[in-house]
């Protein structure tokens, strides 16, 4: 074995999310800012002495009894298949990969988690391989692994928009903490878009930087959340998680993010997200607070 890769994927918080549109296959036009916060997966990538073999993927963590490593559409193989089918001919002299996944972000959650596990194995596997991807190829063969998975690359704070893929700065964002929970439901992404009733929304002009929390706030309370009455028609536990948010000492602000359940709250700070952690919970719940993760990492 050699060097090992180490990738947090960073659960992406939708701080709102507008339908603009539909496409002829069917897919959703969205508007979204996504955020980043510290609760993380983290996948660790070597490369192994043989030759031409497939990824062989170990799950462990708090959600990882829920996924199979020999599972081949699990994002972090499928992510690897994608980059050894882009080397061709070539592919035979690539190293096998050997992966730990430490699952700790629920899945099928709202929040990304397979998908900036996807993100995490292209950055670590194209560092295995040694292997440079144009930036344009590399957004082509995420959105190829899910809508999400483009603004996972990076893991940044980014307004997306067509399916996803389309890419720009968000906002600079204030100081503050972030609450994240889960009621221990898993919500399937394309039931919540069937099930979304109403037209389409166009999307925000927003500021160049959000100075403060009340101005981030203040913005975020004219957009909303256009699947989150779908997503609470599938899970009506989501709508007690966001009154119990709201209620929580220091709870600047709350939504669901991405297609649910998981939903986000603002605080002044990661110490007062923290200190309203006990307010929230409740058994079978997954409570997470802290910061944003703001460091982002290139792909
Ligand atoms: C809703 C969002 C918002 O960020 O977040 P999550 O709830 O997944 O976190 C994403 O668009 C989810 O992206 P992702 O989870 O990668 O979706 P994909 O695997 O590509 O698509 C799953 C299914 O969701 C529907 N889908 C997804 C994205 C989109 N823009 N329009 C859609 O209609 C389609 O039915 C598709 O078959
Ligand atoms: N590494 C992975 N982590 C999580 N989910 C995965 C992974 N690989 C494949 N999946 C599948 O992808 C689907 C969406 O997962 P996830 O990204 O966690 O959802 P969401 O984007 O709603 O948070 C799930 O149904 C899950 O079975």
């Amino acid at each position: 074995m050699t060097a090992t890769q180490s990738e947090s994927a960073h659960a992406k918080i939708n701080l709102y999310l507008h339908v603009t549109g539909r496409r002829a296959d069917g897919y959703h036009l969205l508007d979204s800012v996504a955020v980043f916060a510290g609760a993380a997966d983290v996948l660790e990538v070597e490369v192994a002495q043989a030759r031409g073999a497939a990824l062989d993927l170990r799950i462990d963590g708090m959600f990882g009894a829920g996924l199979r490593g020999d599972d081949a559409t699990n994002l972090v193989i499928r992510a690897a298949d994608a980059l050894r089918a882009r080397a061709g001919a070539g592919a035979d002299a690539l190293p096998s990969l050997a992966a730990v996944l430490h699952k700790d972000l629920p899945v099928a959650s709202g929040i990304g988690g397979g998908s900036a596990d996807a993100a995490a194995a292209l950055r670590s596997v194209m560092k295995s391989w040694d292997m440079t991807v144009p930036r344009a190829e590399l957004v082509e063969i995420a959105t190829s692994l899910g809508a999400d998975v483009p603004v996972c690359l990076d893991q940044v704070p980014t307004r997306m928009s067509g399916i996803g893929e389309i890419l720009r700065p968000a906002p600079v964002l204030p100081q503050c903490g972030m609450m994240l929970v889960n009621c221990g439901m898993s919500v399937s992404t394309p039931a919540v878009f069937r099930a979304r009733q109403g037209g389409f929304r166009p999307a925000p002009d927003l500021p160049a930087r959000w100075e403060t929390l009340s101005q981030m706030v203040e913005t975020l309370s004219e957009l909303s959340n256009d699947l989150e009455d779908a997503a609470c028609a599938v899970c009506p536990t989501i709508r007690e998680v966001l009154s119990v948010m709201r209620a929580a000492p220091g709870c600047r602000f709350a939504r669901m993010s991405g297609s649910g359940a998981t939903c986000f709250a603002l605080f002044d700070s990661p110490q007062a997200a923290e200190l309203a952690q006990d307010a929230v919970a409740r058994p079978g719940w997954w409570v997470w607070a802290g910061d944003l993760y703001r460091d982002g990492r290139a792909a």
